[in-house]
Parts: structure tokens; sequence; C-alpha cells
């Protein structure tokens, strides 16, 4: 008999979520039936959508949701062999019973040395997302100019990256010196920190004084109010997220975008990346492409960012391994931990609060 630890939402977010949002709780697995199989989560995803989406899709009581890497640990489905890897949908639970529907295996060509966390990071939805929305919706060509914001995040990453390999200028922003650092080391053309430069109309104007082609918008709001009158004429915005947004109770008014679209005539086009999910393996298979290729170059280019990753560590207790800036900064700090089990060990891991790992060399040997 397995026991599975299973992380429920206890109450609606109000504002920024918070550790009594939640409740852990333990779910007795039953035996398995001829096709299905069980499965141990070894990577947890934390991403933005889960704010808005859970206000949508959720009601308090509800699994919380999200993807997770999983391991096979046992398996009556002959399509699936026991230490197998896989993607699956199945929210935040430590074990879990499936009958293989929705499964993706990682590719038969993901190399042992490639940590797995990537699955949910720069090969799996994010990675896809920039992929999609730069190549699908913004249908970036090769010497254009690309503006991306919260460019240090998952998505925005490996935008910039994605747009420096299809031979654009990159533009980002991101909300630290650090993380300003980082993007440069990324190999952005020009990256400043919005919360520090006196006037965003001036950091947007210097960057690129002939404007933007296109911008990857993940922020919404005030920041992209101000971008969209930095568009070229015929421009495009991919419309990604809007994390500035997520948290509001009460709805922000701002500038109206019809008159700077009319006069640049600009296309501006929202959308979700499940929209390309029968693309899916194209996408992943490109993304995978990229990250060997600078592995066998022995250059820092693409990173292999855990952020997204919750490993769950042996006892099976959540830690956690990357960047912890956005809203779930709490649900990611030791104070959510408090409610859970096994605090003690996550404040004794210090090691799994790196913000990224990048794609040094020594990594791959
Ligand atoms: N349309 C789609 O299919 C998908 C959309 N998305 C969206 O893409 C966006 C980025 O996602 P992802 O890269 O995974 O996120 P990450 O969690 O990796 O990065 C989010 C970053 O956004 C910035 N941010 C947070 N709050 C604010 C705020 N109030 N104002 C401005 N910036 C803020 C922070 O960076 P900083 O410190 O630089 O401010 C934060 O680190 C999100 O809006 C998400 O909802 C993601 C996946 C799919
Ligand atoms: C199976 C997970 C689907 C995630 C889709 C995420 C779409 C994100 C939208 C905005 O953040």
């Amino acid at each position: 008999m397995v026991t599975a630890k299973v992380w429920v939402l206890k109450k609606h977010f109000e504002g920024f979520p918070k550790p009594s949002d939640f409740d852990l709780k333990k779910i007795e697995l039953p035996s398995l039936q001829n096709g299905e199989l069980l499965l141990e989560s070894v990577f947890l995803s934390v991403d933005p959508y889960m704010r808005p989406y859970s206000q949508r899709d959720m009601k308090e009581g509800d699994i919380m949701i999200g993807t997770q890497v999983a391991r096979i640990v046992e398996s009556k489905n002959p399509a699936f062999a026991v230490g197998a890897f896989v993607v699956a949908n199945s929210g935040w639970r430590s074990h879990f019973i499936s009958d293989g529907k929705g499964l993706h295996l990682l590719p038969s060509s993901w190399p042992e040395s490639l940590p797995k966390s990537l699955a949910l990071g720069t090969v799996g939805m994010p990675g896809l997302t920039a992929y999609f929305g730069l190549f699908e919706v913004c249908k970036m060509k090769p010497g254009e100019t690309v503006l991306v914001n919260a460019a240090a995040g998952a998505v925005g990453s490996v935008v910039g990256q994605l747009a420096k390999i299809g031979g654009c200028k990159v533009v980002g922003c991101a909300g630290s010196d650090d993380k300003v650092a980082y993007l440069k080391k990324l190999g952005f053309d020009e990256a400043f920190n919005y919360k520090t430069v006196t006037s965003l109309d001036e950091a947007l104007s210097k960057a690129s004084p002939d404007g933007y082609d296109c911008f990857f918008d993940n922020v919404g709001g005030e920041f992209s109010s101000v971008a969209i009158n930095h568009m070229k004429k015929h421009g495009r915005i991919a419309v990604c997220g809007a994390i500035s947004q997520y948290n509001d109770s009460v709805p922000q008014k701002g500038p109206y975008v019809q008159i700077p679209m009319i006069f640049k005539e600009l296309r501006m086009e929202g959308f979700i990346v499940t929209r390309w999910n029968n693309r899916r393996e194209e996408g992943q298979k490109a993304l995978l492409k990229w990250v060997l290729e600078v592995r066998r170059e022995g250059v820092i280019f693409f990173t292999v960012y855990l952020h997204h990753g919750l490993p769950l560590c042996k006892g099976g207790s959540l830690v956690v391994a990357g960047e912890v800036r956005s809203w779930y900064d709490f649900l990611l700090s030791d104070v959510i931990f408090e409610p859970f089990e096994d605090t003690q060990t996550i404040l004794n891991m210090p090691d799994a609060f790196h913000f990224t790992e990048t794609c040094d060399t020594s990594l791959w040997s």
C-alpha cells in the first residue's frame, strides 16, 4: 500500500497566496488494476498560470493543479516500463495512479546527464510557450528587434535565447540587477532593471532607438501600456501573460491600446500554448536539440533552468530548486512549508535554493 501526499487548495487565494491557503493530506492508494501504473513525482511545477487558473477552474478542497516529472515505480500497462520518466498533469501529489492517458514519456534522446526538471522548464511547457509565441504569434524574422519582459523567467529567458538563435536583436528587462547580469550572460543585446530606471520610456528608447518589431509580453499592465508606444509600424505583440495583474483584487485601469494600434498598424494576439498541443513533439525536439548543441559547443547560452522544479527529496518533502521571484515567492519560501512536514529538511538544504544552473560545460562531462 502506498500513501500519497497531496497538496490541497484549502482556500481560494485573495491577493498573494499564503501558507494557510494550502493543506497537506495523505491518501492511501489502492492496488493497481490491469492497464494502470503507479508513479512517483520527482519534480512538481509551480507556474504563474496557477494563480488565474485556480481562481477560474478549481474549488476549495481540490488538489492543487500542476504538472510533474514522475518516475514509473510499478506498471500493469505494457506501454509504460518501470523506471521510465514521464511528464504528467496530475497536480501536486507525491504519488499517483494513472491509466497512461495524457502521460508524455521523456524523449528517448534525453541524455542521462541532462536534468529531468528541464522537462518542466526550457524543454517543457514554458519553453514551448516561447517557441510557439515567437515563431507562430510574433512571426519573428532575422534582423528584427524583439522586446521581452519578465525576461529572466522560464518563458522570457527562452524567448531571448531563441530570438538570438533566430538572428534578432533582443532587449530584455527584469526586476533586479542580478537578473540583468544574467540576461547579459545569456546573450541579450540590451537589458535593464525596470524597477530602478528613472523612466521606462527612456530605457526602452535607449535600448532600441528605432523601436521594436516584436514584443513578447509576459507582464501586462503599466509596462505594456508604455511599451506599445515603442513598437515599429506593423509591429507584432504576443500577449503571453499578464503577471502584473494576477493578484489584483480590483482590476487595474490603464491607458487604452487603440490609438497606437491604429496609427502603428499593430497586430496584437493573445495565445495559450496548448493551442499547439499537436506540435508538442516538434517543439520539444527543437528545444532539446538547441540545449544539446550548446552542450557540444561548450558555451554558456542555453540555460538549464531549474526554477520550476520542486524536487521531492527522499523523505518526500518539498524542496525548492530555483527562481523564487514572482507571485509564488511566498509559496516557495520556507514559510510556506510550516504547515507541511519536514520543514527542517528544507531549511537544511541551502543548495536547493540556487536561482539557476547554467549550461557550464563542467556539468556535461
Ligand atoms: N499564454 C501561455 O500559454 C503561457 C503564459 N505564461 C505566462 O508567461 C509569463 C511568464 O511565465 P514564467 O516565465 O513561467 O514565469 P516565471 O515565474 O519564471 O517568471 C515570472 C517573473 O515575472 C516577473 N513578475 C512577477 N510579478 C510581476 C509584476 N507584478 N510585475 C512585473 N513583473 C512581475 C518576475 O520577474 P522580475 O523580477 O523580473 O520582475 C518573475 O520572476 C506569465 O505571465 C505566465 O502567466 C506562461 C506559460 C504559458
Ligand atoms: C497541462 C498544463 C497546461 C498549462 C497551460 C498553461 C497556460 C498558461 C497560461 C497563462 O499563464
